[in-house]
């Protein structure tokens, strides 16, 4: 590696730092011959980058220090991007994302981390029964895919245990799509096209609780894939090919599905709730009314007259009631739901 970082240190005059690494210099190369790439997996300190159509594996190059690299994350890359077994490139660039989707402060992860770059949609997926949805982990994902600046769909499976109408009752006033599937006994997936056709060139995020098949629909999505179904292992007590990152598995028919195994929900300590407000555009011109400084969800909140008054039109109590449940979803622990 010598040589890469060449300079002169009494003429720079930096002080070597105590962990050893060297300072950073003007005149390093500036990489222009760097390979883009698109990374699709992470795996203790090497990342999969998938460049033209072959997989090349990397390692974050030292001048990056500890910037995080995800699946959907756009790189640069040096050195030997052969893909060839043994060989190791270098990513020395992590290009401008369009999106990432982040998740912070809970209880038992303080830190906020990325998790995925780049997708553009965020597919709830949610068994309509067995495991019961959960209404509140359902907010804090729409939410979370809104501070991205992802569309969510949401997808609900197992209707062969239970009517999905009652449970999308809920969602009256969200414009939220959705699709129902379920599981024939011949082991097709009902509803599977309409979700082909939502994830048809688009990078979709797929998040969801233990059991609600979301494995099932991957495997189904994207042909060829192995993610564990059913998931316990006798043995461990732990799930067999247990990845704790999220993968990007390509679609056939163009685009991406991300898995994000273990990832049920989001910690939204970072969400501005001022923000929130801009996906109900019906209620903003209400808010001019409102005391300084408003949280909307408190009995100052010019909101209620406004909506009361006619001016969101029929569905405007029912999208409040929605604006508040999601700026509600910021409270409490998402471990909880
Ligand atoms: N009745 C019914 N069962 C389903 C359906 N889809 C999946 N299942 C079953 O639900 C169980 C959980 O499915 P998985 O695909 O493993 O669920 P998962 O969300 O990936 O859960 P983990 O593997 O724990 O991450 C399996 O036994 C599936 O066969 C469905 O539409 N109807
Ligand atoms: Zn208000």
């Amino acid at each position: 590696m010598g040589g890469r970082y060449d300079y002169d240190e009494s003429r720079i005059g930096v002080r070597p730092n105590r962990r050893g690494t060297r300072p950073r210099t003007k005149d390093r190369p500036a990489h222009k011959d760097a390979i883009i790439g698109m990374v699709t997996a992470v795996d203790r300190g090497r990342w999969t980058v998938l460049v033209d159509d072959h997989p090349v594996t990397a390692m974050r190059a030292r001048e990056l220090h500890r910037s995080p690299i995800v699946p959907g994350d756009r790189v640069g890359l040096v050195g030997d991007t052969s893909g060839t077994e043994g060989s190791l490139a270098r990513i020395i660039r992590i290009e401008e994302r369009d999106t990432f989707l982040r998740r912070t402060a809970d209880d038992t992860d303080p830190v906020e981390r990325v998790l995925v770059a780049n997708a553009d949609q965020l597919a709830i997926v949610t068994a309509l029964a067995d495991p019961e949805p959960r209404p509140r982990m359902v907010d804090r994902c729409l939410v979370a895919a809104y501070d991205a600046g992802m569309e969510p769909l949401l997808v609900l499976t197992k209707a062969d245990l239970a009517d999905p109408d009652e449970f999308m009752r809920t969602y009256a006033g969200l414009d939220v799509s959705y699709v129902v599937t379920e599981v024939r006994d011949d082991g097709t997936i009902t509803g599977l096209d309409a979700v082909h056709e939502r994830v048809h060139d688009r990078m979709t995020v797929l998040v969801g609780h233990s059991g609600v098949g979301k494995s099932t629909l991957v495997n189904a999505l994207v042909p060829g894939t192995d993610r564990a179904v059913g998931h316990v292992n006798a043995v461990t007590g732990r799930g067999r090919h247990t990845s704790t990152s999220a993968i990007a598995l390509p679609l056939p028919e163009g685009g991406w599905v991300i898995d994000t195994p273990g990832v049920r929900s989001f910690g939204l300590a970072h969400v501005d709730p001022a923000s929130f407000i801009d996906h109900f555009p019906e209620l903003a011109a209400g808010t001019e009314e409102c005391p300084r400084g408003c949280t909307h969800d408190n009995e100052y909140c010019a909101l209620d007259a406004w909506v009361a008054a006619g001016h969101a039109g029929d569905s405007g109590p029912a999208r409040l009631e929605s604006l508040r449940r999601l700026l509600r979803s910021r409270l409490g622990n998402p471990e909880d739901e």
